[in-house]
């Protein structure tokens, strides 16, 4: 059951009424849920006890570190993409160790900090990386244990802007070359290979294309296998989707169960990188309805949110459910829920039917992923502050940005 819902006529995060935390640090906010943190994760780790293997929670998701110490108190792991995310990982309490590192574009130094802190594995994704590895990790004189991540070319089915297992995507080493890619990384004197990734993209509602590139994934294992390479971790990435809207992807423990029939009795560890299904529906935006505008063609509610705050509307064409805080039980009527940028495509939802007064607070769903990580300053406009809500309580885990802070960031010529 969701931890945002309806008691006594308005919505409640958990224990505590959202108009509360309206109240308390104004609008618009990031509220997340910790319950539902834990809940997630742990679907997670249940499904994969009694066999070897980590779920590293995707960073990129939500890296609040409240958020991230939250998962690192039950043991996650981590899938980082910078050494920024590695940074936060550690200031919030979760071990190096379980880190894994992502990503097309890592420099140098980054590599650098990411082996001198231990992190588990590198997920290389092309030969200039693994090269450029080679000689970090020399440098350092250490051994950098290593994955290669590989393209398998499979239809994730969703979104273009956030599918990643395609040929055409930059993601990952074509799977035709990796043999040759290993061969290659097996005879580099400071790296280890261990495993074989993938990560095929986001917000996936069935498993098919996640075993697709399963199958080919333990195809490539044992190819390997007879030119003498053993493979001993296979990270299958993140992926699985939530529920928006209608979406109805499996549970974690479906998907689980699938993979793990798939690899029979195959001696690998498993590691995961969810995000979006342990952060994105253990959060909402709440924002204030800052005036009505009528037009001959279309009615506006102009909320004080927009697209800087919560931009997959804009960007994917994202759907998040919006609903009033306090229903007021008039009559519904078709709006377009729009922000103040100065951008036709700033809108949080359109033609939804909702009965509202200036001044109405309204939560839109499903902002726990994606949301928050991807604000902007756009327009002038400070980024909003997030709460953890923990049973009765409530924390402010990141404080409002202040336009002294924007303004002093910045200087005039000389
Ligand atoms: C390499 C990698 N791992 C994990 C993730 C997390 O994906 P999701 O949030 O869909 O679980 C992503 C983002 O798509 C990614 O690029
Ligand atoms: N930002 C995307 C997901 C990106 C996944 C990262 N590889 C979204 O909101 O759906």
């Amino acid at each position: 059951m969701s931890p945002f819902t309806d008691k006594n006529g308005e919505l409640y995060a958990e224990g505590v009424p959202v108009s509360a935390i309206a109240e308390a640090v104004g609008t618009p906010v990031y509220i997340y849920s910790r319950a539902e943190l834990e809940a997630r994760y742990l679907a997670y780790a249940q499904a994969l006890e009694g066999m070897p293997g980590m779920i590293c929670y995707a960073v990129k998701a939500n890296g609040n570190l409240a958020v991230l110490n939250v998962l690192a108190r039950l043991g996650a792991g981590f899938d980082i993409v910078s050494v920024g995310e590695l940074e936060k990982v550690i200031a919030a309490g979760g071990d190096p160790a379980r880190v894994v590192f992502s990503g097309v574009g890592k420099r140098a130094d980054e590599l650098a900090r990411a082996l001198e802190a231990g992190v588990y594995c590198f997920n290389v994704e092309s030969e200039p990386e693994l090269e450029r590895l080679q000689a970090v990790a020399a440098a350092a004189g250490k051994v950098a244990r290593i994955s290669l991540r590989v393209n398998p070319d499979v239809d994730a089915q969703t979104h273009p802007y956030i599918s990643t297992g395609l040929k055409e995507n930059k993601f990952g080493i074509a799977i035709e070359r990796a043999e040759a890619v290993y061969e290659k990384a097996a005879a580099m004197p400071n790296l280890e290979v261990s495993g074989v990734d993938c990560h095929i993209g986001s917000q996936l509602t069935t498993i098919a294309p996640f075993l697709d590139a399963l199958d080919l994934l333990l195809g490539l294992i044992d190819r390997l296998a007879e030119k003498g390479i053993t493979i001993r971790h296979l990270d299958l990435g993140g992926g699985l989707g939530i529920t928006y809207q209608d979406e109805e992807p499996p549970a974690p423990d479906v998907y689980l169960a699938a993979v793990r029939e798939r690899l029979g009795d195959r001696n690998l560890e498993l590691i995961l990188e969810p995000g979006r299904s342990i952060a994105g529906n253990a959060g909402i935006l709440l924002t204030r309805v800052e005036m009505l505008k009528h037009t001959e063609h279309k009615q506006f509610a102009i909320v004080d949110a927009a697209m800087n705050d919560l931009i997959r509307p804009s960007l994917y064409g994202g759907w998040h459910d919006i609903q009033p805080v306090k229903p007021n039980g008039g009559e519904a009527q078709c709006y377009d829920i729009v922000g103040p940028v100065c951008e036709s495509t700033d809108f949080l939802g359109k033609e939804r039917m909702l009965s509202l007064a200036e001044g109405d607070l309204l939560a839109i769903h499903s902002a726990g992923a994606y949301c928050m990580g991807m604000t902007s300053n756009y327009n002038v406009r400070c980024r909003p502050p997030e709460v953890m809500v923990d049973g009765e309580a409530y924390h402010v885990v990141r404080q409002r940005e202040t336009l002294e802070a924007l303004l002093a960031a910045e200087s005039l010529l000389p």
